[in-house]
Parts: structure tokens; C-alpha cells; sequence
């Protein structure tokens, strides 16, 4: 799947320095050759829970501050990290983290009244698993469409998840986004989860749902340990209960991946989503892109009435893929729902 080259985020944004700012950095940073890689499982006020040397025979549980050196640059859920310090993982010990390595992927959640920024929630997961039902409560396309657009400007491969189909049938939905080859599972009460364990298998997955869509009676059937690992942060990091915007990973059994659950994330930030990063996911359409649109065009249709009714761009020209389309290089229904998930960017998040 083709990815941005670059990524923003907080850290880009420039900072005018203050009067004592301009002083000339002479001193140079320690190299930190023995720092241990750690991966961030948990976030809470200031602490961060890592595992350290992960994968290997010595992984441990550490948790950790961030070092003073670090400056603005946020860290996050699924980061890659350097741990120096204390990093025994000892009950009472304290590493710090010096480094946060390069993010394959940046999953953004909106902001909201009390946090005007679009933060990171979630560094380097592959796979945004979409959990909804099929009823009860009752599906809401606009809102899979959002979070599909979401999947695919962060770099991440959308995984939809229909739960209860005990309740109601999958396949209108299923129809929907078909054109678009989103790949699917579909789970029950008492049915088995093979075939999302199929798809989580080896990866990095970050379970996204609203309230009451079943995603809790997944994580716990997938990861039976789930509840022990988030009480344990928060042993760790002193809170009561898990606090509802932080998200925590899970490793599944016998270390066949991680899912990332996200309590309290419900909807992404879609303002600063480019149209280029959610059509590169099409290859199809993404040539026909490159070939015959203008610069900055939106790919939504021109005329009056059409999906997002805009007038043309810049240079007057309109989007070129009804022409792609017209002469046979890709379908008119994934066109079609390209452009639905382009046009659900505008408006108020749910
Ligand atoms: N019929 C049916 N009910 C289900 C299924 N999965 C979960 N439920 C029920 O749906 C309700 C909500 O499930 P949860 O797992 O708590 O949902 P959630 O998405 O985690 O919701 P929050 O905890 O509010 O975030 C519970 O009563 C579950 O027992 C299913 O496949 N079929």
C-alpha cells in the first residue's frame, strides 16, 4: 500500500524561540550506544509502560519517563523507543526514554473542546480494525467511511469487523464496501473468531469501535489476559480505573501480534487528510489520478448537485477519473465509493 513520505506531527510545528532560545546548542547530546529498544504498551500521565528488549529472550516489563532531551517530540502507544537508566524492569525502578524511533504510520484522533490539537494516539500499528454491529446498535456507514479515510491517510490497512450477526445479517453492508475490496470478518455470540484471529495474526491492530458495538467482549475473548494487563498499568501509573482517552496494547497469545485498544477514541481527525493519501490505497485510481487531474483536485464531481458540488479547480479543469473510468481502467461503483469516502472528510466528526 503506498504510504506518505513524510509525516507531520506536533513536533513539526515550529516554535518561535524565546529570548533565552536563540543561544547556539554547543552541547552535544550523548549518543546513548547502550540504550535498550523498548515498545510502548501504555500511556499515563507522564509514565510510560514499555517493554524492553522486546521480542528477545530478556523482555520485561519497564516503566519509564521521558528524558529531558527528548524536548517537545510526543511519544505514544506503539512507539519504538531507546530506554537508558534503570531499565531492570525492578518494582519501583525508573528508565528514561532518549529516543523515539522513526513512526511507519500515525493514527490521529480529533481534536475536541477541551484539547484543540489533533494529537497521535497510536505510532506504527498496520491495521485499524473498524468494529461495528450489525445491529443493536445499528450500523452507521458515515462513521465507517470516517474511520476508513482515517486507516488509510495514517498508512494503516483497514480490517472491518461486523459483530453480532447473531442479530442481523451482514451482506448489505458487506455490498457496500465491496467496491472498495475493504476486507471483512464477520463474529456472533458463540460463534468462533478464527478468522479474525487469521487477520490480527502477525500484526499490529488497533481495535476502533463506539460504545456497545462488542469490542470489549473481543479484546477479552482475544487476549484472555486483557483485563489483568490494564489493571496492572494501572498499579503502575496510580489510577483507578483505565482512563477513557489512553490507549493500551495487548499481545495476543503466544506472541502472534498486538492489538491496541482505544477506550475512549471514537472518531479521527480528518481536516488535514489529503485527498492523495486516501486514493494512493486505490492503485487503480491512483494512476488514473497521476494521469489526468489536475493539480489539487479534490476527485469529488463538478456538477451541480454531485457529490461535494464544488466548482472546478484552480485551472477551471475537473477531475479527470470520470474519464478513467468512462474508458474502462477502473469501475464506476469504486469511483463512486472512493468519492463517498472522500466527501465524509467535510462536516462535523460523530
Ligand atoms: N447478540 C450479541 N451481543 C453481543 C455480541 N458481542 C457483544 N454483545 C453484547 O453487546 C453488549 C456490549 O458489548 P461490549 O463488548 O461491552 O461492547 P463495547 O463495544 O466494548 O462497549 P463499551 O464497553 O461501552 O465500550 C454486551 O451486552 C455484550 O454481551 C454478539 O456478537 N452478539
Amino acid at each position: 500500500m503506498a504510504r506518505r513520505t513524510k509525516d507531520y506531527d506536533e513536533d513539526d510545528v515550529r516554535v518561535r524561540p524565546g529570548r533565552r532560545g536563540s543561544r547556539p546548542r554547543t552541547r552535544r547530546r550523548p549518543a546513548h550506544d547502550d540504550a535498550s529498544p523498548g515498545f510502548v504498551t501504555a500511556v499515563d500521565r507522564g509514565r510510560y509502560r514499555c517493554l524492553a528488549d522486546p521480542g528477545t529472550a530478556d523482555e520485561r516489563g519497564v516503566t519509564a519517563m521521558r528524558a529531558r532531551e527528548l524536548g517537545r517530540k510526543g511519544v505514544v502507544v506503539g512507539d519504538r523507543v531507546a530506554l537508558v537508566g534503570d531499565v531492570s524492569g525492578a518494582p519501583d525502578t525508573l528508565a528514561r526514554i532518549v529516543r523515539v524511533e522513526p513512526r511507519t504510520s500515525s493514527l490521529r484522533r480529533t481534536a475536541d473542546d477541551t484539547d484543540p490539537f489533533e494529537r497521535i494516539v497510536v505510532a506504527n500499528a498496520d491495521q485499524l480494525a473498524i468494529v461495528t454491529a450489525l445491529a443493536d446498535p445499528e450500523p452507521r456507514p458515515r462513521m465507517i467511511d470516517r474511520q476508513l479515510v482515517a486507516a488509510y491517510d495514517a498508512g494503516m490497512e483497514p480490517l472491518l469487523c461486523l459483530t453480532k450477526a447473531d442479530l442481523a445479517g451482514p451482506e448489505a453492508l458487506i455490498a457496500e464496501y465491496a467496491p472498495l475490496g475493504v476486507p471483512y470478518v464477520v463474529t456472533r455470540r458463540g460463534g468462533d473468531l478464527d478468522a479474525l484471529r487469521a487477520h490480527l495474526a502477525g500484526r499490529t491492530s488497533v481495535l476502533v469501535g463506539h460504545s456497545g458495538v462488542g469490542k470489549s467482549t473481543l479484546v477479552n475473548a482475544l487476549v484472555p489476559d486483557a483485563e489483568r494487563a490494564v489493571s496492572h498499568v494501572n498499579a503502575v501509573t496510580g489510577r483507578g480505573r483505565h482512563t477513557s482517552s489512553s490507549a493500551i496494547a495487548l499481545e495476543l497469545p503466544g506472541g502472534d501480534g498486538w492489538i491496541i485498544d482505544t477506550p475512549g477514541v471514537r472518531s479521527f481527525g480528518l481536516a488535514h487528510v489529503e485527498p492523495e493519501n486516501v486514493i494512493n490505497a486505490f492503485d487503480d485510481l491512483a494512476r488514473g489520478a497521476a494521469e489526468r487531474c489536475p493539480p489539487l483536485c479534490d476527485h469529488l464531481p463538478k456538477e451541480p448537485g454531485g457529490l461535494g458540488g464544488r466548482p472546478p479547480g484552480e485551472a477551471g479543469q475537473s477531475c479527470g477519473l470520470d474519464g478513467w473510468v468512462a474508458e474502462g481502467h477502473a469501475s464506476q461503483a469504486r469511483l463512486d465509493s472512493l468519492r463517498r469516502l472522500l466527501a465524509s472528510r467535510e462536516g462535523e466528526a460523530e
